[in-house]
């Protein structure tokens, strides 16, 4: 199975240090979730590894290589960026079917990862029509397709409903089970807590900690404590007393 490895990663937008000099490995086998304040560059350096941005300096290798120099992409590396992009007018067995075709997937697979994800009854709606849920899901079922050994997901909780998000931490930790690379980036820090076995936290685009979540939990009363007090002097807008 494959690591996801960062080294030096250095990202600029205009005159904002997105990420500045990253360094870790996610490991195969485990959950490691993704976390630090808003802006503090998960969004980006997760781009970076999909090959969505370029480092200014760096590398980001999936599997010992670049994801520009995977012939299909979808056969090594599973994501859920957005989910909000497929056409509204298509409908979602249809736009899995055009997915699985450029990678080389064959196509009963489709019908497979929409029976995962629980949305084979309604494999002929149009994207348009679906809830947030079914959205989420299906952008679920996309990152699957190519039954990846390795995953991002980007706050793949954001806006679930309880259901939904008991359904995402089982398969979350079933993908790491089957030995599969699983990172996930996400706000809610009593969520990971119970999904994830390990975290990356970074503040204003460095590394501020990458340690398991049972060591950073033995640093304060909480996993939260521990966060908060680690990424203290990376928050750009504190809260004030509560
Ligand atoms: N395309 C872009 N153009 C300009 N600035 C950008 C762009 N993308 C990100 N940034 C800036 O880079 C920084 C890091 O943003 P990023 O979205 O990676 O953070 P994040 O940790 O994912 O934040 P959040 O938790 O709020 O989603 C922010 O200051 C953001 O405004």
């Amino acid at each position: 199975m494959r690591p996801i490895e960062c080294q030096g990663l250095r990202k600029r937008y205009g005159r904002t240090l997105a990420v500045d000099g990253l360094t870790f490995t996610v490991a195969p086998g485990r959950v490691t979730g993704f976390v630090g304040p808003n802006g503090a560059g998960k969004s980006t350096t997760m781009r970076v590894i999909l090959g969505l941005d370029r480092p200014d300096a760096g590398t980001a290798l999936v599997g010992g290589r670049r994801y520009r120099d995977l012939r299909t992409p979808l056969r090594h590396v599973g994501a859920l960026l957005d989910a909000g992009s497929p056409d509204p007018g298509r409908r979602a067995r249809d736009h899995l079917l055009w997915m699985a075709r450029s990678n080389g997937i064959p196509p009963p697979r489709v019908d497979e990862v929409l029976e995962l994800v629980g949305l084979d009854g309604v494999a002929r709606r149009r994207f348009g029509g679906f809830s947030l849920g079914m959205r989420q899901r299906l952008g679920i079922a996309s990152a699957l397709l190519g039954d990846p050994p390795v995953l991002l997901f980007d706050e793949p909780v954001n806006g679930l409903d309880p259901d939904g998000v008991r359904w995402i931490r089982g398969l979350l930790r079933g993908l790491a089970a089957q030995g599969r690379t699983v990172f996930v980036s996400s706000h809610l820090l009593a969520e990971l807590a119970g999904t994830a076995d390990h975290l990356v936290v970074i503040g204003r685009g460095r590394l501020l900690a990458d340690a398991s979540v049972a060591a950073l939990t033995a640093l304060g009363t909480s996993l939260e404590a521990a966060y908060l007090a680690l990424t203290c002097g990376s928050v750009d807008y504190p809260a004030g007393p509560a």
